[in-house]
């Protein structure tokens, strides 16, 4: 990229130390980072990871280096090259999904085909026929049909069930009329749809002899194969621009009474009977939503690097950056000279930014859970039990809910932590954060997940304690966290934390106790406020939403408990029990998850009354104890994520640690320093280029 300042060569570091500071930080390091980065990752992905990342960084047409000066259609353009050459290269090197997220993740770019591979695909999986993936699934895997999902639209997104646009059958011809009879009805939001895609999966109201069967999945193929064109009756745009994703092509779409044979119903679970127009039953009525539940299972496991990504930026500049000369305890050089601190040694930092490299690793952790829960799931409905589906639903609705909502709230602890560069695109905060936050509302609103989570608890309760002898679910608790916890509540409501020091927080069965105890307690209340006192669901929903969330931080809790104590198969669990520096150390990063969690909730854990108010105090001094004690580690915690440079694509977060020089050369490639100023004030036009 062209350089359009010349910076003076005369300039001397005004830090000596400068980036050394970082390899002082690596120096301190209680564990060895590579054995944490294995742990992380395991073997073999490990090896993917350096594969695919060689390649991804080779390749010019994958150059981030002007990304920060796009606007929105260069941004669209390349990005439609990106994908054009991933498309080559998984052809080429016939990667399959293990690959290829790496190669999403390496790219960093949402894309036009991300619908395609995210949505689309899966939802032919799961919701197809044999011999409708033979028809599209096929054509779909060799991106010779490109697909979106367009469910959401203009006038309802959470309200699956009051979507607009009608599936009709028509016995006579065989087919359905996909139509929008709305405005409101306009597919809106759709990935991919705007310019890319020439199929949609359409969620529309399913209608046959009169009746309203509720929303099913179609295909309907929506542009011409040749011309690229909209096909008659069926209208299309992009939605314009957006807080961030602008580099995919979001689109509305129309329908005009659009046949489609019966075929194109998704009829995996449901069907129409040709002909007669007969409806056949799904095993369960929630499988056309299937694709959601396996969308937010996906997301979860996503979260941690989410968290890596800005931990790593944070962490790193925090102990580049100094700031002031602390009176009390000023940092002295070999020489004796004293030097500014460097600000990851202040305690407010570490308070704002340790707890991020925590919530990471527990949702490396919980991200493990769900994985196998979705696995456990697969496998039982193939052979047509669906029993699990309650608990999958429950569970990746609510941690959907509560880890995506973690992870946009500590981008930006962590990009404010970073001070007025934090606020600048070379921060690697800018983009990252706008092209996350959707994570928050997309695949179900957080607030809106929260209900369904806090549906099963209630219903769960009520099972329990109707039962005239709930003993009878004790054989379930083992595998049921939920059912676990209320017969601990039931038999000892009134249960108290035994800590008398702040170490005795890290006692893991105390905090175990106190997570279950303020769940349960949770639930009772709010059974009691709708079934005794008749309160309505509304005006129950702040506590609906309390919780979900207390449920969902209990269960990443236990699974960080249960990931350093249970004896396991899991290959990067055995690492960690036969490494004590790494089990040391995650303990210290556990507990702190755990306490800080419950220190800044503190009001839920006193209320339930399980801690005193002196208790609570004690609680907060362990987390200052606890960030004393990972400090020297703090660096090192967020290498082993092993987060590249090309990924982080931040002049503050670079391993290097040249944070100042990567600004000013970064700065000088700005394209407005390529234009001067005419100063004539009467005179339009007043930017012009410069003849350079
Ligand atoms: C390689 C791959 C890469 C992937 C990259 C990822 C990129 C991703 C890019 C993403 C791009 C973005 C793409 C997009 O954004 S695509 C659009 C995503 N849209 C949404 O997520 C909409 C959110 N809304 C809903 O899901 C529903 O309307 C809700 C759930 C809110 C209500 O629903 P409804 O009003 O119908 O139900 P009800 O509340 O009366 O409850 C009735 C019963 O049903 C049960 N129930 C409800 N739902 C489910 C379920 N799903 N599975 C199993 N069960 C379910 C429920 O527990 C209850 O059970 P019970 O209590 O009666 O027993
Ligand atoms: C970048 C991006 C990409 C997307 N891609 C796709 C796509 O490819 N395909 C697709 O189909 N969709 C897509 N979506 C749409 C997305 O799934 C929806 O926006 C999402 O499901 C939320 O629905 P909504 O917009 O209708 O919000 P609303 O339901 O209108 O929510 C607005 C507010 O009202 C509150 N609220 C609503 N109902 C209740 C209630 N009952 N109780 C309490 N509070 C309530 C919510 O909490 C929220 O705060 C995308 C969205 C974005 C932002």
């Amino acid at each position: 990229m062209v350089s359009y300042v010349k910076i003076p060569s005369h300039l001397k570091p005004s830090d000596p130390q400068g980036p050394d500071l970082l390899t002082q930080e690596r120096n301190l390091a209680s564990f060895d980072v590579k054995e944490l980065t294995l742990v992380l990752y395991g073997i073999k992905d490990l090896e993917r990871y350096h594969t695919i990342l060689k390649i991804i960084e080779n390749d010019p047409v994958f150059d981030k280096s002007n990304i920060y000066f796009m606007g929105r259609n260069e941004l669209f353009e390349h990005a439609i090259k990106k994908e054009k050459r991933l498309v080559q290269l998984i052809r080429e090197n016939k990667w399959k999904v293990e690959e290829l997220q790496f190669a999403e993740w390496f790219l960093d770019m949402p894309g036009p085909f991300g619908a395609h591979r995210g949505m689309f695909i899966p939802t032919l999986i799961g919701q197809g026929t044999k011999e409708q993936k033979e028809k599209f699934l096929v054509p779909a895997l060799n991106y010779q049909i490109i697909g979106c999902y367009a469910q959401t639209e203009l006038g309802h997104g959470s309200n699956v069930k009051g979507l607009e646009t009608t599936a009709i059958y028509i016995p006579e011809t065989d087919e359905f009329e996909i139509h929008s009879p709305y405005l409101t009805a306009s597919k809106w939001w759709v990935g991919g749809l705007g310019k890319t895609a020439n199929h949609a999966i359409v969620m529309a109201q399913l209608i046959s002899n009169g009746k309203n069967y509720g929303p099913h999945p179609f295909v309907v193929q929506i542009r011409d194969m040749k011309t690229h064109l909209p096909l008659p009756s069926i209208t299309i745009g992009d939605i314009g621009p957006k807080f961030g994703f602008n580099s995919t092509d979001n689109g509305f779409i129309l329908f005009e009474h659009v046949r489609i044979p019966r075929f194109n119903m998704l009829s995996k679970f449901s069907q129409i009977k040709k002909g007669t127009g007969e409806y056949i039953n799904p095993p369960n009525q929630k499988l056309s939503y299937g694709t959601m539940v396996l969308v937010r299972a996906i997301i979860i496991s996503g979260v941690r690097v989410t968290l890596a990504r800005a931990a790593t930026i944070a962490i790193r500049y925090s102990a580049v950056r100094r700031q002031f000369i602390d009176k009390d305890e000023p940092k002295k050089l070999e020489d004796g000279s004293i030097v500014e601190t460097s600000i990851l040694d202040y305690t407010m930092q570490q308070y704002r930014l340790f707890p991020v490299i925590a919530q990471s690793y527990a949702c490396f952790f919980t991200a493990k859970m769900m994985v196998n829960l979705y696995t456990e799931y697969t496998k039982q409905s193939s052979s047509g039990d669906y029993s699990l589906l309650a608990d999958l639903h429950a569970s990746s609705s609510g941690l959907k809910s509560l880890t995506t909502t973690m992870a946009v709230d500590s981008i930006e602890d962590c990009r404010r932590a970073c001070g007025g560069h934090g606020y600048s695109s070379f921060s690697g905060f800018v983009k990252f954060y706008q092209d996350y936050l959707p994570n928050t509302t997309w695949e179900g609103d957080n607030y809106i997940l929260t209900h369904q989570t806090a549906r099963y608890l209630l219903k769960t309760f009520r099972q329990v304690t109707s039962h005239k002898n709930p003993e009878i679910y004790a054989s379930q608790s083992n595998k049921n966290p939920t059912i676990s916890y209320i017969l601990q509540y039931l038999n000892e409501p009134n249960q108290k934390c035994t800590a008398i020091t702040p170490s005795d927080f890290n006692n893991h069965e105390i905090q175990l106790r106190a997570f279950k105890h303020r769940v349960a307690f949770l639930i009772a209340n709010v059974v009691d406020q709708i079934d005794n006192q008749k309160k309505s669901w509304n005006s129950m929903l702040v506590e609906i939403n309390r919780i979900s969330r207390a449920h969902c931080q209990y269960l990443l809790v236990q699974n960080f408990i249960t990931a350093l104590h249970q004896p396991s198969e899991d290959e990067s669990l055995r690492m960690l029990h036969n490494s004590p520096a790494l089990k040391e150390v995650m303990t210290s990063i556990c507990n702190l998850f755990v306490l800080h969690t419950m220190e800044k909730d503190i009001g839920d854990f006193l209320e339930s009354e399980y801690l005193t108010t002196p208790q609570a105090r004690l609680l907060r001094i362990q987390v200052y104890n606890l960030l004393k004690e990972i400090r020297p580690n703090a660096v090192s915690l967020v290498d082993a994520f092993l987060i590249p440079d090309s990924l982080l694509c931040s002049a503050l977060g670079r391993y290097d640690g040249k944070v100042y020089e990567t600004m000013i050369d970064w700065a000088s490639k700005e394209p407005l320093n390529g234009m001067t100023l005419d100063f004539n004030p009467n005179n339009d036009t007043f930017i012009r280029k410069a003849k350079l």
